[in-house]
């Protein structure tokens, strides 16, 4: 990362806005009545605006907001998926994680093969990839679907497979975006196990998450997105209080991923 970015930072976002256009007709029938009526096509939408905010290697973050804030558009912007229109986001050494379940899979081959597939798209070697082989499937835990095709998966065997993957790339920095959300529970228990590894050992986390419980016992720091801005960056239980994230407003499955994060 070339100056003037801090020698020890893992991630940099600089003054990033990303838009996207809404468009307001679907059909071109609908279109070109409406270019004809001179109605407006589409509008621009700004999902983040001039996110500015610096992560030093080995901090977990964890990233917080109401639904539609920006969070998965800023994880895509670090996992480079998408570039912003505006602004810069740098990134040092390789990253895993796991940003929008199933992505990078197949539907119609098998898990096992994909499991090959999905961890050289994130930069794994065969050999690497036949040596984890066991350890990724024991963690998935899918059984005897590993060689049903992966369109057939339901959403919590997806997760289960994507993530298994995802942590076992050698990467610098990990992102997990809503992993928690579709799991049951004894494997979110595992991915808080997993993360909270991962996190000790030195690696950057970014961590999107709608648990309070979660996120205090996994972060040193959090940003919350509002609208696509930053409206708090600082410690974690500022920020949850910044949220109004206390008991009183969570729901039974908050306060269940509360009891895990608690567990662990
Ligand atoms: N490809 C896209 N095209 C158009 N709009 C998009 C696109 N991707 C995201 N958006 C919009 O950008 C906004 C931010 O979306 P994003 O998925 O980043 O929010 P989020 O904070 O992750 O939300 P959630 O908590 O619901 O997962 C939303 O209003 C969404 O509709």
């Amino acid at each position: 990362m070339p100056p003037p970015y801090p020698h020890n930072a893992s991630i940099v976002v600089d003054h990033a806005s990303k838009e996207f256009k809404l468009r307001h007709h679907r059909t071109m029938k609908q279109m070109t009545v409406a270019m004809m009526r001179r109605q407006v096509l589409s509008t621009s939408f700004r999902a983040l605006d001039d996110v500015s905010f610096t992560v030093r290697q080995g901090e977990s973050v964890g990233i917080m907001g109401l639904n539609g804030s920006g969070k998965s558009t800023l994880l895509k912007l670090i996992n480079g998926i998408m570039r912003p229109d505006r602004g810069e986001v740098l990134t040092r050494g390789r990253i895993a994680g796991l940003i929008a379940t199933g992505t990078g899979f197949h539907s119609q081959l098998s898990g096992r093969d994909n499991i090959y597939l999905n961890a050289a798209v994130l930069g794994m070697s065969e050999a690497e990839t036949k040596r984890k082989f066991d350890s990724i499937t024991e963690f998935a835990d899918i059984g005897q679907h590993l060689d049903s095709q992966v369109g057939h998966y339901s959403s919590g065997m997806t997760a289960r497979l994507g993530f298994a993957i995802a942590i076992h790339v050698d990467s610098d920095i990990f992102l997990a975006d809503e992993v928690l959300a579709v799991g049951d529970k004894p494997f979110k228990k595992k991915c808080m196990e997993k993360m909270q590894e991962i996190r000790d050992s030195g690696r950057t986390l970014f961590y999107v998450s709608h648990s309070a419980g979660s996120v205090r016992k996994m972060c040193d720091r959090v940003i919350v997105l509002e609208s696509g801005r930053v409206g708090y960056d600082g410690p974690v239980d500022e920020g949850i209080r910044y949220l109004h994230y206390d008991e009183a407003n969570e729901t039974d499955e908050e306060l269940a991923d509360d009891a895990i994060g608690a567990d662990i």
